[in-house]
């Protein structure tokens, strides 16, 4: 019998996990999934899960003509992986149909008896492959969709849904020189000056990685540190740190920065970053809900642990293995590290919230609360280069989203602000 593709095969196993075991694709890889697999097969495996998850709606309604009934779960995760891989992954029919039939008769007794109906759906579906353009694509779920409308309205949720079919490009954070950068990585400086590569394949063998000359870092995930802009010297907490994309920027700034974190697992990233880029902080692995600093910091960057659903074009499996009841938790949390660490600033300290999500619960309603918990307080409203005033809220902060820029190949969904005590 012909071995099956270990990419198709772990792919298929990430694909099932998420529906399964409510894991995501990281948690899952984490736990060892792709183990085993060279490093050209974990990619793979990692881009047709990915991929496959992205396009599932339009995988169903792809499939739905083929089928009389709904397969099983794994018959139709299989499915879906391969009119993913045949419709919008350029899969030559033959190979995809072929290993989808292979990969079916090594499953054992719960998968081998489909395989002539998972050869027969995907010949029509190869067949049929002109109809995918005229597929809509994928809405999000209700529990997430019904809260962007009432914060953004029908038409920018649709363009959300949109930016959500595009894979998220590669934008790296550079320490110096951005122009030259761009030009030796063949990409381009984005106008908050993160650079965007166009075609950035393996990312560990490019020039200036092994010297940490550069780190991958979404160029809206970035404008938190720069929004905080500290000068060097300055005693700054990188609060909820790991893995360590803005403590990397704000120890290039030359600010003397403490990295706190609850995940000792991610912590161990912050290390490896820190040390590859030649950069230094000092590292807490703490819970900010029981710890206390010595002395108070000059400023804090808090990067609340959040929804992620700014990240859903990263994490497309995110909608799915989440709900209103699993992040309800999230906003008192994130009221509670907010309440900390205001208390933990000296008094001209500055403290710049960010989370990754789209909820304005998690973002604006935030920072409305805490003002109205300390009048004392204010925003200071973002004066950074290259982002457009539209992006300002109405309390002075940034609301980004994943179909601004949509010319250039969109960013995270994030938001952030800025604040400090009122001078007296
Ligand atoms: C959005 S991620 C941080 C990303 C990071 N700032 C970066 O730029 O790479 C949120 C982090 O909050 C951490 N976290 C969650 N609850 C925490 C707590 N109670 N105390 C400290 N860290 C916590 C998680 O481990 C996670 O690493």
């Amino acid at each position: 019998m012909a071995k099956p593709d270990p990419a198709r095969r772990a792919a298929l196993g990430l694909i099932v996990g998420v529906f399964d075991d409510h894991l995501s694709l990281a948690d899952q890889i984490a736990m060892d999934a792709l183990d085993g697999l060279s490093p050209g097969e974990k990619a793979r495996a990692q881009r047709l899960a990915t991929s496959t998850l992205r396009h599932m709606e339009r995988a169903d309604k792809m499939l739905k003509p083929f089928l009389k009934r709904k397969p099983t779960p794994d018959i139709m995760a299989l499915l879906r992986l391969a009119t993913v891989e045949l419709c919008a992954e350029g899969g030559a029919d033959h190979g995809v149909v072929d290993a989808a039939v292979t990969l079916c008769k090594s499953g054992g007794r719960r998968t081998d008896s489909f395989a002539g109906l998972v050869n027969a759906v995907l010949r029509k579906v190869a067949e049929d492959k002109a109809r995918w353009e005229t597929l809509p694509y994928g809405q999000l779920p209700g529990w997430l969709r019904g809260r962007l409308m009432s914060a953004y309205g029908k038409v920018s949720v649709q363009k959300m849904e949109e930016a959500h079919q595009r894979p998220a490009p590669v934008d790296i954070s550079v320490k110096e020189n951005p122009a030259d950068w761009a030009e030796r990585l063949e990409g381009e400086v984005l106008p908050t000056g993160s650079v965007r590569l166009h075609q950035p394949g393996q990312i560990r063998d490019l020039p200036g990685f092994a010297e940490g000359d550069w780190w991958v870092q979404d160029a809206a995930a970035s404008l938190a540190a720069k929004a905080l802009a500290p000068t060097a010297g300055m005693r700054v907490l990188d609060l909820c740190a790991a893995p360590g994309g803005k403590t990397l920027q704000l120890a290039a700034m030359g600010a003397q920065v403490t990295a706190l974190d609850l995940s000792e697992r991610r912590l161990a990233r912050l290390h490896e970053n820190l040390e590859r880029c030649k950069l230094t902080a000092e590292v807490i692995a703490a819970d900010a809900l029981d710890w206390t600093p010595e002395a108070p910091f000059d400023a804090i960057l808090l990067d609340a642990p959040c929804s992620a659903t700014g990240t859903i074009r990263r994490h497309p499996e995110l909608p799915a293995i989440k709900d209103s009841a699993s992040i309800k938790g999230l906003f008192a949390l994130q009221e509670e590290i907010l309440e900390r660490a205001m208390g933990w600033l000296t008094p001209e300290g500055l403290l710049t919230y960010v989370t990754c999500s789209l909820l304005p619960e998690e973002g604006e309603t935030q920072i409305r609360r805490a003002l109205e918990r300390h009048p004392e307080w204010e925003v200071i409203r973002p004066t950074l280069e290259g982002i457009d005033p539209e992006w300002i809220t109405e309390e002075g902060g940034l609301r980004l989203r994943p179909d601004y820029w949509a010319d250039k190949g969109g960013m995270d969904g994030f938001y952030v602000a800025t604040l400090k005590r009122r001078a007296e």
